[in-house]
């Protein structure tokens, strides 16, 4: 019986109950990618700090990656700095470009090498735990720029990757301004499709609790914008916008993991360690056999798309070689 129940366990089970092959192995250990995203001021370095701290005396190893060329102090030495390779003010001058630009530019120049960092990850991949990569402030030049997808797919396709999408709590107590954090969120979760985690950060200067009843409570949320903008006072498109808002967000947020947290007291830090435990779980299981999915469907495609013109090609030569058979015939008769 004994033998019974551990062979389910380990399928490739010998006669005399020896376990042998591939279910002996142990399973291969794969870091967390965290992609720490956040507007410009929410905590996302300062959280990075404090997940750095708490993860030591743990024993879990972070690896961690500064993608902010135009961060001038960090609190922590990064393992990989995009600014030892991209000098951000150069940029500037040398393209003529304003800050935002320059940013985009310096993200750019980086995404040419990300092969080496994909080379520096998998060489440290057995003996960390967590790669944990900050993005600049300038929000949207990590999220909606090419370089950002480029780096967020690439990590996606080799490691447990997981969207921490750090929101400043005292600054989204306004229901308008909590819809619209949530809007950028959802607009981040479309583009990468990746677990997500929402981290409710400061909650030592406001409580979110707030924050999570809206999410869960259509109606409180309601209230809330009511009682700020009753009725009468706005515009009359907007009553019906937002109400339309709310019903498509309110289907968003049954996916979403909220963390009350504050990156000052480490208030949270161990129901982060749980749900980011979740969220790998996650991709394993949801995002992972997707992307094969697509994997084998492009190869597929690709192969299609290859036989076609391998067909193609035979044709042309039949036909070539069928029409200097036909000259040669013609140049015998003329003879
Ligand atoms: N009270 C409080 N302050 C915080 C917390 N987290 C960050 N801060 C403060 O918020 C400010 C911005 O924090 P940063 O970590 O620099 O924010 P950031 O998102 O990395 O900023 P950018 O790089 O400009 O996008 C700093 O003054 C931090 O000390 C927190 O949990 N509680």
């Amino acid at each position: 019986m004994a033998i019974m129940a551990t062979s389910l366990l380990c399928p490739d089970m010998n006669e005399s109950g020896v376990c042998s092959g591939r279910a002996r192995q142990a399973p291969a250990h794969v870091p967390t990618v965290v992609l720490l995203i956040g507007m410009a001021g929410s905590g996302k370095t300062t959280v990075m700090q404090r997940l750095h701290a708490h993860l030591h005396p743990q024993s879990k190893r972070p690896y961690i990656v500064n993608l902010d060329p135009a961060v001038t102090h960090l609190p922590y030495t990064p393992n990989i700095d995009i600014r030892d390779t991209v000098q951000y003010p150069e940029v500037m001058k040398q393209y003529q470009l304003g800050p935002n630009g320059a940013i985009l530019t310096s993200l750019n120049l980086f995404t040419t090498k990300f092969d080496q960092v994909l080379g520096l990850l998998d060489k440290r991949k057995d003996s960390v735990d967590y790669i944990l990569i900050d993005t600049p402030g300038q929000i949207e030049a990590f999220t909606w720029s090419a370089s950002g997808s480029i780096i967020t797919e690439a990590l996606a396709a080799s490691y447990p990757t997981v969207v921490l999408f750090v929101v400043d709590t005292p600054r989204t107590g306004n229901p308008a301004t909590f819809m619209s954090n949530m809007l950028y969120a959802c607009s981040i979760l479309y583009r990468t499709r990746l677990p997500f985690i929402v981290l409710f950060n400061k909650a030592d200067v406001l409580d979110c609790d707030f924050a999570i009843d809206w999410m869960k409570d259509y109606d409180a949320f309601q209230t809330a914008l009511h009682a700020m903008t009753p009725d009468g006072h706005d515009p009359p498109y907007m009553h019906s916008f937002v109400q339309s808002m709310s019903l498509v967000l309110d289907e968003f947020y049954s996916i979403l993991s909220p963390v009350k947290f504050s990156a000052v007291t480490g208030l949270g830090s161990q129901e982060l360690l749980v749900a980011l435990e979740k969220a790998k779980v996650e991709y394993e299981q949801e995002y992972k056999p997707e992307l094969e999915r697509m994997i084998a469907e492009r190869n597929q495609r690709v192969a299609g798309e290859k036989q076609q013109q391998l067909s193609k090609l035979m044709r042309d030569i039949k036909l070539e070689e069928e029409k200097e058979g036909k000259q040669d015939k013609g140049k015998g008769k003329q003879k």
